[in-house]
């Protein structure tokens, strides 16, 4: 692997957990921008969100994914909002291969309803929300995406390996 692997896709869409296999499946190391962010800053997301805003973390998320960008290759989960800054998508096509995982806003609305560490769902309707970050962002992911896998029907490790198979392939080509 000449390169990272970057996971991209919304809240929900399992760029921690399915990079996390995907890297042990690789045997490549795995780091992910939001708990590097975290470390890097002693605080957690919501924290930050409070205390700087969206635009302070998209600040900080910058630097994290520059840092990651120059360091080892290695399979990179990164936060859901990446995609928003053009300087952080030319980093993203320059220095990796980018997965964009794909889920529908039933599986989202599901998957992220397990926790409230998402500052940007801590709102009334959460579906409407969804559904509007997919509206904005959609274009984005793709735009930038390599290899675009879709995870809806697929368990963690299924879709590890689908992602693993795809990119493969993408790679041969
Ligand atoms: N394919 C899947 N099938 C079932 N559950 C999944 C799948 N992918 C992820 N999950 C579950 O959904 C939840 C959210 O997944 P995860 O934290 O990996 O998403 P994320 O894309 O990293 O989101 P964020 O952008 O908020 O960091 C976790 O509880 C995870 O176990
Ligand atoms: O989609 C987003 O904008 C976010 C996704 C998470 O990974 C975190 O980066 C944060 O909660 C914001
Ligand atoms: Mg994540």
């Amino acid at each position: 692997m000449n390169r990272s692997i970057f996971l991209v896709g919304p809240m929900g869409a399992g760029k921690s957990t399915i990079g996390r296999l995907l890297a042990a499946q690789l045997q490549l190391p795995f780091a992910d921008t939001d708990k590097v962010l975290e470390e890097r800053t002693g605080a957690d997301i919501p924290w930050i969100f409070d205390v700087e805003g969206e635009a302070g973390f998209r600040r900080r998320e910058s630097e994290v994914l520059e840092e990651l960008c120059l360091g080892p290759h290695q399979v990179i989960g990164t936060g859901g909002g990446i995609v928003l800054l053009e300087e952080n998508r030319r980093l993203l096509q320059k220095f990796g291969h980018v997965i964009y995982l794909q889920a529908g806003v039933e599986q989202l609305l599901e998957r992220t309803s397990k926790n409230s560490n998402r500052p940007l769902l801590r709102v009334p309707n959460p579906r409407a929300r969804i559904e509007e970050i997919l509206q904005e962002r959609a274009p984005l992911y793709r735009e930038v995406a390599d290899v675009i896998c879709d995870t809806d029907d697929l368990t963690p490790k299924q879709a590890s390996a689908l992602v693993a198979e795809r990119l493969m392939e993408s790679l041969s080509q």
